[in-house]
């Protein structure tokens, strides 16, 4: 089966002047893809884009080989779209909420049925099925999000900001019901925590104000990292100046001290030791975000 997402200096601009994506050229095949950046940095907009909800302002976006402009109806039928945000209605149970959302999409009756109970049970919620979705959590509705971009068995599996809201057990889960959909689709998965994407996305695409920053791998990205995350343990006046002067990526305040994680190239103090980067130091290193002050080791 060819599977093929192809972006062709893809942009768009809002208003005048805001360019929300900009230039965008990129290749994807069969796997997932992490689409990693900072709020407003283009992620959801490049997402609608290949979504067919957006045109593009410039360039061609290609779904196997043709301009999606002109042939947008074959690629919404293989698409799966999860928005950051989806109505759902709170006085429908999910088997009802999908079943709609089944006859919208023109999945005929008979087949219709059968799928809903497929995918209520791909992400784990046949348990809830008749249950009204007004008394779900926010990993419960967002297992119904999945569920309902995966009605029509989609080649392409675009999820936007999935594990917004959702508490650090629900992200957990969540990741692990994303990771098993990856192997014969293209899934493009956008977050802002890099955590979401570390263990699961082959590739990751560092988003920075409309622009692809990187298109990289998370070994990659590490191995860019060595040698140059450090840790520190200060007093609070030292730890203060080392904040002003390099990007930290981790702060823990103890009675010993003050431990910070530092992203440098060069030794940031004579007692900063060398650390092993995780992934969140090389993102961080490359995206060039200061982290706010409280943010975890
Ligand atoms: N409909 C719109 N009209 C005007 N500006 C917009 C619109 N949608 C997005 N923008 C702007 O375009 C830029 C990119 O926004 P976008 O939502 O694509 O980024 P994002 O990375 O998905 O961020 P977030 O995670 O906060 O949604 C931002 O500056 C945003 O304010």
């Amino acid at each position: 089966m060819v599977m093929e997402l192809v972006c062709e200096q893809v942009g768009k601009k809002y208003g005048d002047s805001l360019w929300a994506v900009r230039n965008v050229s990129l290749q994807c095949g069969p796997g997932m893809i992490g689409l990693v950046g900072p709020n407003g940095s283009g992620k959801t907009t490049l997402l609608r884009m290949l979504a067919t909800l957006l045109p593009p302002g410039e360039g061609r976006i290609l779904w196997n080989g043709r301009d999606i402009r002109t042939t947008g109806s074959e690629l919404r039928q293989v698409l799966g779209y999860m928005p950051q945000e989806f109505g759902l209605y709170p006085e429908f149970t999910a088997r009802q909420f999908l079943r709609y959302l089944a006859a919208m999409k023109g999945l005929p009756k008979s087949m219709a049925r059968r799928r809903v109970d497929e995918v209520l049970e791909i992400v784990a919620m046949e348990r809830f099925a008749e249950r009204k979705l007004g008394t779900y959590s926010g990993g419960m509705k967002q297992r119904i999000g999945i569920a309902q971009a995966l009605l029509n068995d989609p080649e392409l599996l675009i999820v936007d900001e999935p594990t917004v809201g959702l508490d650090p057990q629900e992200r957990v889960r969540f990741r692990l019901l994303l990771g098993s959909f990856t192997r014969s689709r293209l899934v493009i998965l956008s977050t802002h925590i890099i955590h979401d994407v570390e263990a699961m996305a082959g590739r990751l695409l560092i988003m920075h104000e409309g622009q692809v920053q990187a298109d990289t791998t998370s070994e990659a990205l590490l191995k860019e990292a060595i040698g140059r995350v450090w840790t520190v343990t200060t007093d609070a006046d030292t730890a203060n100046r080392l904040q002003h002067a390099y990007q930290v990526s981790g702060i823990i305040s103890q009675s010993s001290g003050i431990t910070l994680r530092i992203l440098s190239s060069q030794r940031p103090h004579e007692d900063a030791l060398n650390v092993e980067p995780v992934l969140e130091d090389a993102y961080l290193l490359v995206a060039g975000v200061k982290t706010a002050p409280g943010a975890t080791l």
